[in-house]
């Protein structure tokens, strides 16, 4: 089959790793016999440098016409040391977000069994962790209305969910709990937000009248934000709105070991978007030391959204085998030597040779929708 993915990479390591996924991509073609074209796209700081638009025209077109999105990172120094920019990196990303309607973000977080000891949290209390955290992505104070005051003392950001917000990414929770170990944790501030609580009655609800095999419990995200690094291994499936998903995400990267390991797929009803969920590391642009390993994950996942299961277990295998066999950056060996391309073509090569790999079942199912990602 043939496949066109738009290729957006961005700032600082974005087109780093990002070339380590489309040359993995391009292994994957060798070896299972498909084609995958790229339409590269702009978007960032890149896009404004070349353009004046985070986000142009052209962009989003080259996204509507791929079956799919392939994402480095954005953002760069020079606006996050400038409050006063009115146009900025990530607007691109959040309008692209917005325009393409990917409502729901899927972040898979794991212990690596080979990777214990790389985590500064306990081996004892992070063994066997693996969850997938569930953020909406196209709502909450990210999308409020703005406002600063005329004589700049006063600014607020609106936080605002509706129902149909709520239940579209919480049904799709609840179908990646069934596959799992039956279990949703709700993440909010019932305590003192009424978007909260809009989200814990829509989700009980839910729960109740067509999930009754599943578990649903809450935790307010401050909490959440305690319990993720003193024991994760009691989360399943985490369900939370933008901003806490934003949050809690990063921090339960330290699980792994290292953000550079963090995967994200965004998805709504017609399209997909891949993407690590870290930044544009800009102190690491261009020194080939940034881990390319959330950014090939992310191309599996990609591979999952396009019904290619078993070659995103193929990426998957290979990624587990370099990890085992300590072919890592510096973020999780301080005395690696291994750089972002190292790391890339050994996981390349590995696929080439896609028959000898033996494709691991035990990795899990995420549904999404009418797809599904394992
Ligand atoms: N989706 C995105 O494109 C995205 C996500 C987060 C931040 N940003 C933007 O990125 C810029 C930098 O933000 P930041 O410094 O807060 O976050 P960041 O994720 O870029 O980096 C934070 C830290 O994480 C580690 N890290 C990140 N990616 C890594 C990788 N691939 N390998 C090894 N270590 C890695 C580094 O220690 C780094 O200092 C900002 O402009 C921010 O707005 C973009
Ligand atoms: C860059 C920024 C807009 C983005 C977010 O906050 O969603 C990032 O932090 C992420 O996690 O993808
Ligand atoms: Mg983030």
């Amino acid at each position: 089959m043939e496949y066109k993915i738009a290729l957006l990479s961005g700032d600082g390591i974005g087109p780093e790793v990002a070339k380590q996924a489309v040359n993995v991509l391009e292994s994957v073609g060798k070896a299972f016999g498909h084609t995958f074209t790229f339409e590269e796209g702009l978007v960032g700081a890149i896009a404004i440098d070349k353009t004046g638009n985070p986000l142009p025209d052209e962009t989003i077109k080259i996204c509507l016409r791929g079956d799919a999105v392939l994402f480095g990172a954005i953002g760069d120094p020079k606006y996050d040391t400038n409050p006063d920019a009115k146009v900025r990196p990530e607007q691109g990303l959040l309008k692209l977000r917005k325009s393409l309607g990917l409502y729901t973000n899927v972040r898979p977080v794991k212990a690596y069994p080979t990777l214990l000891d790389k985590s500064p949290l306990k081996r004892n209390r992070i063994e066997g962790a693996d969850m997938l955290i569930y953020r909406e992505l196209t709502g909450g104070i990210y999308f409020g209305e703005k406002h600063l005051s005329e004589d700049g003392k006063q600014a607020s950001d609106l936080c605002s969910y509706s129902e149909e917000e709520i239940s579209r990414i919480a049904r799709m929770a609840f179908e990646a709990a069934k596959l799992r170990r039956k279990k949703v944790t709700l993440v909010d501030k019932a305590n003192v937000l009424e978007t909260s609580r809009l989200w814990r009655r829509v989700v009980t609800k839910i729960a109740k009248e067509e999930y009754p095999q599943i578990e649903l419990d809450f935790l307010f995200v401050d909490n959440a934000a305690m319990q993720m690094i003193l024991d994760p291994r009691q989360f399943d499936v985490i369900l939370t709105e933008n901003m806490f998903g934003d949050i809690i995400s990063d921090e339960a990267s330290v699980i792994g070991g290292s953000i550079g390991l963090l995967a994200s797929a965004s998805v709504g009803d017609e399209h997909g978007l891949f993407e690590p969920i870290h930044g544009s590391y800009p102190q690491a642009k261009g020194k080939n030391i940034a881990n390319p390993i959330a950014s090939i994950l992310s191309a599996a996942l990609l591979l999952d959204y396009l019904g290619l299961n078993e070659e995103g277990n193929a990426v998957r295998e290979a990624v587990d085998i370099a990890l085992a066999n300590g072919v890592v950056t510096s973020d999780l060996d301080e005395h690696s030597t291994y750089g972002t391309k190292a790391v890339g073509d050994y996981i390349s090569v590995l696929i080439q040779s896609a028959e000898e790999l033996v494709v691991n079942l035990n990795h899990q199912n995420i549904s999404l929708g009418q797809s599904t990602i394992i």
